[in-house]
C-alpha cells in the first residue's frame, strides 16, 4: 500500500483562510498540517511508502525532513541519521508542464506503479484531525474504491483505490464525491463513502477551524496563533465552505 500526498506548495495554498492570515502564517499552516498527514500515514502500519507530490520539493523537505531524519548526537551541525523510516518518505516534483490537482495525483500514482500494480491511497495534506485509526478503517473497507468524503459531504479528502481500479481517474474539486461515485460506476467498480471526524474536515476556512476539536487546534495553533481569534469571511458562509 503506498500513500500519494499532494502539497501544492508553501505560497499558493489556503487562499480562503487569506483574510485572516499572513502569507507566512499560511506557509506556516500549509507545513504544519502537511507533518501531521504525513507523519500519520507513516505511523499507519499498512503503509509502505508516503509519495509526496509537489511543485517546490524544498518546502515539503523543510517541512518534513524531521520526520525521516534526526541530527547525530555529535552536535547540532553533525552528520544527519537517517531513520528507518527515511526510505519510506519520497518527495517528487510536479512537472510544471503537467499542473493540477488530478495530474498531481497521477503523477504519484505512476511512481507508486513503478514496482507493480499497488493499492493506493490519496491523502489531501490538510487534514489536522486525522488519526492512524481512521487510515485503518479506510484500508479495512472493502469495495475497491473508498471516498472518505469532507463534512459537507460533497467533497473528497482521501481515497483509496485498489489494484483493480487501476483505469479510475480522479476527479477532486467541486462536488468530487459525486463525480468519483460516477466514476466507479463507469468502470463497474464497487464503491463506498466514509466520514469519520478524523477524515471530514479539511482545514479550508474559518468555518473548518470551528469544526476541529480542541485539541486538534491547540496543537495547529501554537504554530498559527492568528487561527485562535480569526473570524469567518464571506466564504465561510456558503454550504460547501468555500469559495467554488
Ligand atoms: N501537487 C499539487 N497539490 C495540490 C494542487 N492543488 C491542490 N493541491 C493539494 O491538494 C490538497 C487539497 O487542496 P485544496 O484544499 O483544494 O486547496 P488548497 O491548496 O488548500 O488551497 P485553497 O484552494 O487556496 O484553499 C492540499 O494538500 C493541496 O496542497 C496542485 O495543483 N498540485
Ligand atoms: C479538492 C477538493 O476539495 P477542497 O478544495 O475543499 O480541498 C475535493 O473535495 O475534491
Amino acid at each position: 500500500m503506498v500513500a500519494v500526498v499532494p502539497l501544492r506548495d508553501g505560497t499558493s495554498g489556503k487562499s480562503r483562510l487569506a483574510h485572516v492570515l499572513d502569507p507566512d502564517a499560511r506557509s506556516r499552516l500549509v507545513a504544519v498540517l502537511a507533518r501531521h498527514v504525513v507523519s500519520t500515514l507513516l505511523a499507519s502500519g499498512a503503509v509502505e511508502r508516503v509519495v509526496v507530490v509537489t511543485s517546490d520539493p524544498r518546502f515539503a523537505w523543510r517541512a518534513l525532513q524531521d520526520l525521516v531524519v534526526h541530527a547525530a548526537s555529535g552536535g547540532d551541525d553533525g552528520p544527519h541519521l537517517r531513520t528507518d523510516d527515511a526510505d519510506r518518505l519520497r518527495i517528487v516534483l510536479q512537472p510544471a508542464d503537467r499542473p493540477g490537482l488530478d495530474t498531481a495525483v497521477d503523477v504519484g500514482r505512476e511512481i507508486a506503479a513503478e514496482d507493480g500494480p499497488v493499492r493506493v491511497l490519496v491523502a489531501h495534506a490538510d487534514l489536522p484531525a486525522l488519526t492512524t485509526d481512521d487510515v485503518a478503517a479506510l484500508l479495512a473497507a472493502d469495495p475497491p474504491v473508498v471516498v472518505a468524503t469532507d463534512r459537507h459531504r460533497s467533497g473528497t479528502n482521501l481515497l483509496v483505490l485498489d489494484l483493480i481500479a487501476a483505469p479510475f481517474r480522479t476527479r477532486f474539486g467541486a462536488d468530487s464525491l459525486a463525480a468519483h461515485l460516477a466514476e466507479a460506476a463507469a468502470h463497474g467498480l464497487r464503491s463506498v463513502v466514509v466520514q469519520r471526524p478524523g477524515t471530514a474536515t479539511d482545514l479550508d476556512t474559518v468555518d473548518d477551524w470551528g469544526e476541529l476539536p480542541a485539541r486538534v487546534r491547540a496543537a495547529v495553533g501554537q504554530h498559527v496563533p492568528g487561527l485562535h481569534d480569526a473570524t469567518p469571511g464571506p466564504q465561510d458562509r456558503s454550504a460547501s465552505g468555500g469559495t467554488r
